[in-house]
């Protein structure tokens, strides 16, 4: 069979959106996919280590892609930084100068973007930071709002490692549900957005599942293990 990589969001894919936990059929799932020879690869708004530790103790390719795409671990002690988090902290300090209720996420800490609770209109902000000339990717993950370095985002990320394991698009199937899976959902020739994902993004997947997060990740993958051998 074909080697695949599969290109895994986290918040809302494989677990309940929010609560972080983990939809155990669907990580066995991942895992019997990793013992078949494909690569699993968690591409998250999470932090790289984050994706890093669940990819070691769930058994899958132990890679993460984390903030946003703004960096990717390959080890304990290697991370690689895409994005820059000054210029996010000075974006933040305008942000939060300007409007009403804005306030970090208590996360775990990030090398190269800021994250913020999702407490204020994300559109009146990108219209503050384009009449001041800051240059920045504002999304939101469902999860949380992210102010990434400008370019960074799942889709720059995730080639870095497609260039790093010569991995082509043609064998890459990625899954998703929220905005911020979107670019991902563009450097890979499967996309799939779960049931709990908005109009806007199953319309940007080449296929949309009805069930949600965990369960959604099940039913993709029984639609998909026939095609395998095909795609
Ligand atoms: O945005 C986050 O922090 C996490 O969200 P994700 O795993 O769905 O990308
Ligand atoms: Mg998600």
């Amino acid at each position: 069979m074909k080697k695949r990589t599969f290109a895994v969001d986290i918040d809302g894919t494989i677990t309940e959106n929010g609560g972080g936990r983990i939809h155990l059929d669907a990580l066995d799932a991942l895992r019997r996919l990793t013992n078949m020879g494909h690569n699993v690869i968690y591409v998250t708004g999470r932090s790289s280590v984050e994706g890093f530790l669940l990819s070691v103790f769930g058994g899958t390719t132990k890679i993460a892609v984390g903030e946003n795409g703004g960096c990717i671990t390959l080890e304990s002690d290697d991370h690689i930084l895409l994005g820059n988090l000054e210029e996010c902290k000075k974006a933040f300090d305008v942000i939060k100068n300007n409007i009403d209720n804005v306030k970090e996420k208590r996360v775990f800490p990030r090398m190269t973007e800021v994250v913020l609770e999702r407490t204020f209109d994300l559109d009146l902000a990108r219209k503050l930071l384009a009449e001041k000339n800051i240059n920045v990717e504002l999304s939101d993950s469902q999860y949380a709002y992210h102010i990434n370095s400008p370019g960074i985002d799942k889709g720059t990320g995730f080639t870095k490692i497609m260039e790093k394991l010569s991995i082509s698009a043609e064998d890459v199937i990625a899954i998703g549900d929220s905005a911020t899976d979107i670019p991902l959902f563009k450097v890979a020739k499967v996309s799939i957005a779960l049931g709990n994902a908005s109009d806007q993004v199953k319309s940007e997947a080449t296929m949309v599942v009805s069930a949600k997060a965990g369960d959604g990740v099940l039913e993709a993958l029984d639609k998909l293990a026939p095609k395998l051998s095909e795609m």
